[in-house]
């Protein structure tokens, strides 16, 4: 185990299980009644606000942010984690299966944009 995640070493994180994690927080604090689908679209927004907060005013930045202070990476992960919450937590509310929508996605994208031909 690793830290309180409750994830095996080297096992991934599915949306399942991040999908199954914010059912049990919203329900053991009885706070399904906030989590209607527009409470959390706009908490999401919210969310993406804090996130771009983190790279405001600080130009381009290289991948992989090697200039970056450990604690800043940490508070990246937080705020990413806190868009891709609500956003699986949405999906779930509004009866979407995430996962297969953005796979389903990911080949209408390749059908939009096919591949170069190659020469
Ligand atoms: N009604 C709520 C409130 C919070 N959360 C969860 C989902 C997010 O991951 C996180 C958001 O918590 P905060 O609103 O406290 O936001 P931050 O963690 O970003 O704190 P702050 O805005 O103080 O930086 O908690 C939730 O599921 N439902």
């Amino acid at each position: 185990m690793t830290g309180t995640t409750g994830v095996q070493d080297g096992e991934s994180v599915t949306l399942e299980l991040l999908k199954q994690k914010m059912a049990d927080f919203a329900k053991e604090r009885n706070w399904e009644k906030y989590h209607s689908p527009r409470n959390l679209l706009l908490a999401l927004v919210g969310e993406v606000g804090e996130l771009s907060e983190i790279f405001q005013w600080k130009g381009e930045v290289p991948k992989g942010l090697p200039d970056w202070k450990e604690e800043e990476k940490v508070h990246l992960g937080e705020e990413l984690s806190d868009v891709l919450l609500y956003l699986v937590r949405l999906s779930d509310m509004c009866g979407v299966d995430l996962g297969k929508a953005a796979l389903r996605k990911i080949e209408l994208n390749a059908i939009k944009y096919p591949k170069p031909s190659s020469e």
